[in-house]
């Protein structure tokens, strides 16, 4: 059952696993616990239902999520990044990120998940044994318009059986400018080779997105297993509108501290719940710090300073935050049919919605995005003259192209074609922390953008090589001027400026709760997700990942709660 505040829950119920965040992860994990009818779930969810949310159904419209689904995070000023703060979306609504993020369906490369493994020790996370979980969560659907997909995905790649819960698809509407995009790939060829499919473990090249989108809507994680016969189950109780501000002590189990207990703001007072064998974290990259700091667990130095008595010394949470910087670049074309017709155009706009709503067909089933481009810095590259290459390997991306017929993610007048960069393989780190003792004020969010000078040069070199992109035969006379201070960076240190002053986030935070090896002095969980040194408590989000894929992270985080869940049952069945 679904319920829309604590208090409507019965005061009767017990629950074997309590899990906080009913976001991306924390919904599959609840799905997939409450398969086995013995385990009594509870899923705490601090924002409302997805339902009904045409903004967040429709995929051209992501832009226009309204805000009161998001966390509406911001950052600390970013030093390097020109003093700026910068926004930090994080969703708030049941599927969490997965229902307002942009759809990307990028896995990462083989390489990443191999790290994965080498890092903590645990062959389960290697790409290999990583492979059938894609598969598991993954449900290949035709695209919206139908068209013939031969030659532009591997099928050897997907669950194409029905047998997945996420759909995903090819683009199921044509821009006009694909074929100049994909022509590209022929006129440069060799720096824009064609990949039939960047899903196969080595994504480099251009090739057509794969979105969790079917049938012309976005599939979240709450759509997909959150279904009404999943919802149904006597043994899940979701509740919404939900705040957990701590996890609180419960007797040591083996003289090791438990955390079995969860507290709960009910809007108007904080109680608790006990989990009889698990709480399971699932808040998310900045919020699951966020509550750890808030229980006392975290580096004791700092919470004392700030009046939080510490409960457990763990050092690592919160720190290493890895996010991927990213910036857009446009030029204006010769042209009057791009998607900015749309967004200038409010009787336009609810006729496409209209045809949206009747069919599921036209520009609303895509996000605008088409094609994609993952690529590397040369080898030969000065810039590795200066600095060790962060990338997993050899087959992985430093960077990805995003080709959009119009400046869909910023409103701008007139007509374009853009080029969204988001820089894979970040080597600057950051940190989640806490800004008083309050656990219901925001987190201070620092991701450290462009502290490491790899990733200015490298951004530097990522526009560059956009330039190059359009400036292949298949532009010409569409291609226009630079738009806004993009039009300046003709020296180097225009370039320079114009990538300190305008990379932002890509919304992929990772890395502030990570795995690390079974007995090292460091990380914050154990490569079973369990948190170090302690009974009855498990993360399974974002936050575990150690290094940042070179993808966009749903599907690397929805891999890592399936197998989470997997795990949880196997120690409890
Ligand atoms: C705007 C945006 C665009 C993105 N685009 C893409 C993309 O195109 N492709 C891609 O692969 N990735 C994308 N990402 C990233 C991807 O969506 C995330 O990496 C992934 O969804 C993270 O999953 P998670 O389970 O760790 O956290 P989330 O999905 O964010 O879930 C955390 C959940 O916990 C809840 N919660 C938090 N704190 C509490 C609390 N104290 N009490 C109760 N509940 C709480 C939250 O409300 C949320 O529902 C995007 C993200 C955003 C925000």
């Amino acid at each position: 059952a679904i319920h829309q505040s604590f208090d409507n829950l019965s005061p009767k119920s017990s629950f074997d696993f309590v899990i906080i965040g009913g976001g991306t992860a924390g919904s599959v994990i609840a799905s997939r616990l409450t398969e086995d009818p013995q385990f009594k779930v509870l899923l705490i969810e601090a924002g409302p239902s997805n339902q009904g949310i045409l903004d967040s159904e429709i995929p051209l419209l992501l832009n226009e999520i309204p805000p009161t689904f998001s966390w509406n995070y911001s950052t600390t000023p970013q030093v390097s990044a020109g003093g700026r703060v910068v926004a930090y979306p994080r969703g708030y609504l049941l599927g969490g990120s997965s229902s307002v993020n942009a759809m990307y369906y990028t896995r990462g490369s083989s390489s990443d998940f191999d790290r994965f493994a080498n890092f903590t020790g645990d062959p389960g996370w290697s790409w290999t044994n990583i492979f059938p979980y894609f598969l598991k969560n993954e449900k290949w659907v035709p695209p919206a318009d139908d068209h013939n997909t031969n030659g532009q995905f591997n099928p050897a790649f997907h669950n194409l059986k029905g047998t997945g819960m996420n759909t995903v698809s090819l683009p199921g509407f044509t821009q006009e400018i694909d074929g100049r995009v994909l022509q590209t790939s022929k006129d440069l060829a060799s720096e824009f080779p064609f990949t039939l499919d960047y899903n196969n473990g080595t994504p480099l090249g251009l090739g057509y997105l794969q979105s969790t989108i079917g049938n012309g809507t976005r599939s979240s994680s709450a759509i997909a297993y959150l279904t009404p016969s999943v919802q149904a189950r006597p043994n899940l109780q979701i509740v919404l509108n939900t705040r957990v501000t701590r996890v609180l002590q419960t007797n040591p189990i083996g003289g090791s501290k438990s955390f079995r207990q969860v507290e709960l703001s009910t809007g108007s007072k904080l109680v608790t719940v006990t989990a009889l064998k698990e709480v399971i974290l699932s808040a998310g990259s900045i919020n699951t710090p966020h509550v750890l700091l808030n229980s006392g667990i975290g580096d004791k130095d700092e919470l004392t300073k700030l009046g939080i008595s510490p409960t457990f010394d763990l050092p690592s949470v919160g720190k290493n935050l890895s996010d991927h910087p990213g910036l857009g670049v446009s030029y204006f074309v010769n042209a009057d049919d791009t998607l900015d017709s749309i967004f200038g155009n409010a009787t336009l706009e609810s006729e496409l919605i209209d045809e949206w709503e009747t069919n599921r067909t036209g520009p609303m089933v895509t996000i605008g995005v088409n094609h994609i481009v993952l690529l590397r810095i040369p080898d030969n590259s000065s810039i590795f003259k200066t600095f060790s290459d962060p990338s997993s390997g050899q087959k992985s991306p430093h960077f990805e192209i995003s080709i959009s017929n119009g400046a869909v993610f910023a409103a701008l007048a007139g007509h374009f074609v853009t080029a969204l960069i988001v820089h894979l393989t970040p080597a600057s780190r950051g940190s989640v922390s806490l800004q008083s003792n309050n656990p219901f004020d925001p987190p201070l969010i620092n991701p450290g953008f462009l502290t490491s000078q790899f990733d200015v040069q490298t951004l530097k070199e990522e526009v560059t090589v956009v330039k190059r992109f359009f400036s292949a035969p298949a532009w010409k006379g569409y291609v226009l001027q630079p738009q806004g201070t993009f039009a300046n960076t003709t020296t180097d240190q225009a370039l320079e400026e114009f990538v300190i002053n305008n990379a932002g986030t890509s919304a992929h935070p990772v890395g502030t709760a990570s795995m690390s090896p079974k007995n090292a002095n460091f990380g914050v969980v154990d490569p079973d997700l369990k948190v170090k040194g302690v009974q009855g408590l498990r993360i399974v989000d974002a936050s575990v990942m150690p290094f940042v894929p070179a993808a966009h992270p749903q599907a690397a985080t929805y891999v890592i709660a399936e197998r989470a869940a997997d795990l949880i049952k196997a120690e409890w069945q």
